[in-house]
C-alpha cells in the first residue's frame, strides 16, 4: 500500500472517531443528528490531500495531526473478564445484522467509540489541542494501565432511546475495602447519563446527579449501567439509570440526573 493511501486511511479512521465519540460539543451535535452528517465538511480541505502536496509546512502538520491513529478505548483488550466480554459481544452483534437476503445493515444498537482527548479527537481541535490544555485528558480514560480504573463501552439505542454501558470497575478505585468508591460509580453514572443526554439533546452540561446506593459493588466485578430518557423540556434533558449486576437481578445504584443543553458562550463566560 503506497505511503499516499496509509495516510488516507488513517484519515479516514479520524474522521469516523469525530463522526462518534461522546464529545461535549461538535460530537453532541454529530450525535443528535443521528451521526448522519458529514465530519468531511468540517475539516480542513488539506486533509483530503497527500502531506507532499501542501506548499507550506503548518498545512503539512495539520496533515499529519489528522492523520494519527487515536486509540479506541471502548475496543476489548487484555484485561477484559469474561463477563465484560459477554456483554460486548451481546451488545455489538446487534451493532449490524444480516437480513435473510444475506445483506448487512444497521441493527437496533450503536457503539460508541471512546477516546482520551475530547478537543483533539471530538471536536477537531487538532492543532488547538497541541497550544491549550494539551495535557487535558478525559477522566475516564487518564490511566494507562489497561483494566486498573474505568474499563467501560457505551452502545446507544435510538429506537428506545436507551442507553447500555458495561464496565468493569479496576483496583485503583476502590472505596471501602474490596468494594469501588462511591465516586468512582458517581464518575461512570455522569459519564453514561452525560453521554447518552448528549446523544439526545446535542452539547448538554449536568446541573443534577442524585444516586441512592442501594449495594456495594466488589471491586473488579463487571455491571450493567442503563440509562434511559425519562422526558425532555426546553433546555433541559432528563435521563436516569440503574446500576445492576451483569444479569440484571440485582440492583447496586439508581440515578436521576438532569443536564442542560449549553453553547460554547455558556462555557466561556464559565
Ligand atoms: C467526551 C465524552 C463525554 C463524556 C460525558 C461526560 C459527562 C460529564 C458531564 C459533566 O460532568 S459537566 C460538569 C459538571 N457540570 C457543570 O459544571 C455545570 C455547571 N453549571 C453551569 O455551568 C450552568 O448551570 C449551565 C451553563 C449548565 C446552565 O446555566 P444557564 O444560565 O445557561 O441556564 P439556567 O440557569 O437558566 O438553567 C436552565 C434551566 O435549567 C434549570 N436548572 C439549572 N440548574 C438546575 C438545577 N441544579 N436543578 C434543577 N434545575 C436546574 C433552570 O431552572 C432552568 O429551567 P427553566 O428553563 O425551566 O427555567
Amino acid at each position: 500500500m503506497s505511503f499516499y493511501r496509509r495516510q488516507q486511511r488513517r484519515c479516514q479512521n479520524a474522521q469516523g472517531a469525530q463522526k462518534m465519540v461522546g464529545g461535549m460539543f461538535q460530537i453532541g451535535r454529530e450525535m443528535s443528528k443521528g451521526f448522519n452528517s458529514s465530519i468531511r465538511q468540517q475539516l480542513p480541505r488539506q486533509t483530503l490531500h497527500p502531506p507532499w502536496s501542501s506548499i507550506n509546512s503548518v498545512r503539512t502538520m495539520a496533515v499529519l495531526q489528522w492523520c494519527s491513529n487515536p486509540r479506541d478505548f471502548s475496543l476489548p483488550n487484555s484485561s477484559w473478564g469474561s463477563d465484560m466480554r459477554r456483554l460486548y459481544e451481546h451488545f455489538n452483534s446487534q451493532c449490524e445484522i444480516e437480513t435473510e437476503a444475506g445483506e448487512k445493515k444497521w441493527g437496533p444498537w450503536r457503539r460508541l467509540p471512546s477516546y482520551n482527548r475530547s478537543l483533539k479527537y471530538a471536536t477537531g481541535g487538532g492543532i488547538l489541542s497541541k497550544v491549550i490544555q494539551s495535557k487535558a485528558r478525559l477522566f475516564t480514560r487518564s490511566i494507562k494501565e489497561k483494566g486498573a480504573a474505568f474499563e467501560y463501552v457505551m452502545f446507544v439505542n435510538k429506537v428506545e432511546q436507551k442507553c447500555v454501558c458495561v464496565f468493569q470497575a479496576g483496583h485503583l478505585l476502590e472505596g471501602p475495602p474490596g468494594h469501588v468508591h462511591g465516586g468512582a460509580i458517581a464518575t461512570i453514572i455522569d459519564t453514561v447519563l452525560g453521554t447518552h443526554a448528549t446523544y439526545l439533546s446535542g452539547p448538554v452540561m449536568t446541573v443534577n446527579l442524585s444516586i441512592n446506593y442501594r449495594r456495594p459493588i466488589p471491586l473488579g466485578s463487571t455491571v450493567l449501567l442503563t440509562s434511559s430518557l425519562d422526558k425532555k423540556e426546553g433546555r433541559k434533558t432528563f435521563v436516569s439509570c440503574q446500576v445492576t449486576d451483569t444479569e440484571g437481578s440485582k440492583l447496586h445504584t439508581e440515578a436521576t440526573g438532569l443536564f442542560v443543553s449549553v453553547t460554547v458562550e455558556n462555557l466561556l463566560r464559565g
